[in-house]
Parts: structure tokens; sequence; C-alpha cells
């Protein structure tokens, strides 16, 4: 079990955009510590340490059922993993990408080291399509098929994609979703299918954010005893507080909200990981949009990590 004196916390970095088709997101980590989300951790009594993973390309990375860049994503969310799992053993792990491909080794590196952890995502998108079901082909929309074994991938498969994955490791009665707005025609029958706790925005609309919140706990962590894995993905925040990231869909969370979520799981004393992806400082119209996502970013960190208003 977390032990709630532990105030290591390790920032790991995951530069990694090949997850999706568009450059830049790479470049969040380094941004997001420029504009101050180490200095912010410690103020709120953390010890951090932080480390910068590197991804070698992968040549002739051709598809593999219907996923781009296969072997280069599994190879980077394997090290994504390993540090994930060395750092969850040790403090806190704060993994900052980065597309949210990267979730697939957070989410595996948490459940290694807190096997009993359950999985709450935030996200405008589910986030759970297969390799054949996908039909972008990026994988970051496809990171939950993996830890919760629906993948379909063959064991014998080329080159040993996704081979170091546990399967079956996340059950879906330890998943909840909040902020869905653009989930496919499949994941939305995945989630029918399996009976995941999915909160979408119009939930929120409905019963407000603190008894979303509470819903969701209630669900997949019903007696507060299990740990808490949070992967935030910026464009689960509307488009107005984070306009810069690769999918944007309106009609998302206010800043208020999103704070709200982390406040409240922070709240639980059972956080021991959060996910940070999908900021990308290339996209925007100018350097406002850029600044006002990385700072929503460090907000959300910061509301996660015990700050409290009063
Ligand atoms: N992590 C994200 N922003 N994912 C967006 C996924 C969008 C779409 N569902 C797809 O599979 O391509
Ligand atoms: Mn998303
Ligand atoms: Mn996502």
């Amino acid at each position: 079990m977390q032990n709630k004196d532990n105030k290591e916390l390790y920032i790991v970095g995951a530069p990694f955009a090949g997850g999706q088709g568009k450059q830049g997101v790479d470049e969040a980590p380094k941004l997001l510590l420029r504009e101050g989300l180490e200095t912010e951790i410690q103020n709120l009594g953390w010890n951090t340490h932080v480390s910068h993973l590197e991804f070698e390309e992968v040549k002739n990375d051709t598809p593999i059922s219907n996923m781009k860049n296969p072997r280069f994503v599994s190879k980077a969310a394997e090290k994504v993993y390993d540090s994930v799992k060395a750092a969850a053993e040790k403090g806190f792990v704060l993994t900052v990408g980065g597309d949210h491909s990267i979730g697939a080794g957070t989410v595996a590196g948490v459940l290694a080291a807190h096997p009993e952890a359950v999985v709450l995502w935030i996200d405008a998108h589910a986030d759970i399509n297969t390799p054949a079901a996908t039909q972008s082909g990026n994988i970051h929309g496809c990171p939950l098929s993996f830890p919760t074994g629906i993948d379909e991938l063959p064991e014998d498969v080329e080159d040993g994609v996704f081979k170091w994955l546990p399967r079956k490791s996340l059950d879906f009665s330890r998943l909840a979703y909040i902020g869905l707005r653009d989930a496919d025609e499949f994941e939305k029958s995945v989630i029918r299918k399996y009976n995941i706790a999915a909160y979408s925005m119009h939930d929120v609309d409905k019963y407000g954010i603190a008894r979303v919140v509470e819903m969701a706990l209630r669900r997949v962590n019903p007696g507060n005893t299990r740990p808490i894995h949070l992967s935030f993905d910026v464009d689960a925040l509307d488009p107005f507080f984070a306009p810069s990231t690769g999918t944007p869909v309106r009609g998302g969370l206010t800043w208020r909200e999103g704070c709200y979520i982390c406040e409240a799981v922070a709240e639980t004393g059972n956080l021991v990981a959060m996910d940070l992806v999908e900021c990308n400082p290339h996209l925007g119209e100018h350097d406002e949009h850029i600044k006002s996502t990385l700072h929503s970013g460090i907000a959300l960190v910061k509301s996660a990590l015990g700050q409290t208003l009063l």
C-alpha cells in the first residue's frame, strides 16, 4: 500500500510524438519544466527527481494491423513502463508526455508496482481502440486496449510488438473515464460491453463535476482502499483553456472542473501517479495559446499534488 508520508516525486519526461501525426507534442516536457513545473511541485513540499527519456527511431516501421509506427511506439512505451515501474516502487510518479500512447507504459508500470491500482482516464477521447479497430491508425487512440487485454494481437506478433505489456492487468471494473465527448463507435461498444464507468460531458452538465467525480470513484474504488493512477489528457479541457493540443474537441471541461477533478482525487489520499499528456506547443494560433495550455497543465498537476485554495 502507498505510504502517505512519502514525499519523493519522480518526474519522468517522455518526449514522444510517434503515437500520432503531429510534431511538437514531444517538446512539452522541456517547456513545462521551463515554465516552472518542478519548482511549483517543490513549493508543495515534494522532493523532486527529474529524468528525461530518449526514444530511438525505428527504420521501416511498417503498419501492423492498422497501427502506424507500431515498433517505435511499442519500444517507447516499454521504456516508459520500465521507468514508471521503478519510480512507482519508490514514490509518486508524474509522467509528462508526449502523446497519450505512452499511457500504455504508464498504466502497465503503475500496475506492476501497485497491482491493486485503479485508473482514472480524463480525456475527450476513450483511447481504447484496438489495433484492428483504429480508424486513424494513431496508437495514442489505443493505449487502453493493451492492459485491458482486448487488443487481440497474436502472441507471435511481428517483432514482439507490445509483447512486453502484461495483458489483463487492468480489469474493466477498475477503469473510469471523465470528460468524454468524442468516443468512436467501436469504443462506445467496448464501454457498453464491459460496463466501464464512463462519465461524458453530458454527465458533467447533468450532475456537476463534484457528483461525477464522486460517482466515478465510488464505482472503481468503493472503499477508497486502492491506489489511484490519474491519466490526464489536456484535451479533456475545453480548447478555450487548452488550445495547443493535437485533437481538440469543443464542449470540454472548464479550468476549474479540471482542477476540481485533481483536487478531489488528491483528497482521497490514494493518488500514486499522474500523467499529463498531449500539450503540443507547435499548435495554436499565437504564443498566448501555447502559454495558456502549458499553464493549464501545470495547474492540473499542482491541484493533484496537494495545492489547496485556502
Ligand atoms: N490521446 C488522444 N488525444 N487520442 C485521440 C484519439 C482520437 C481517435 N479516437 C483515434 O483513435 O484516432
Ligand atoms: Mn484526448
Ligand atoms: Mn488521450
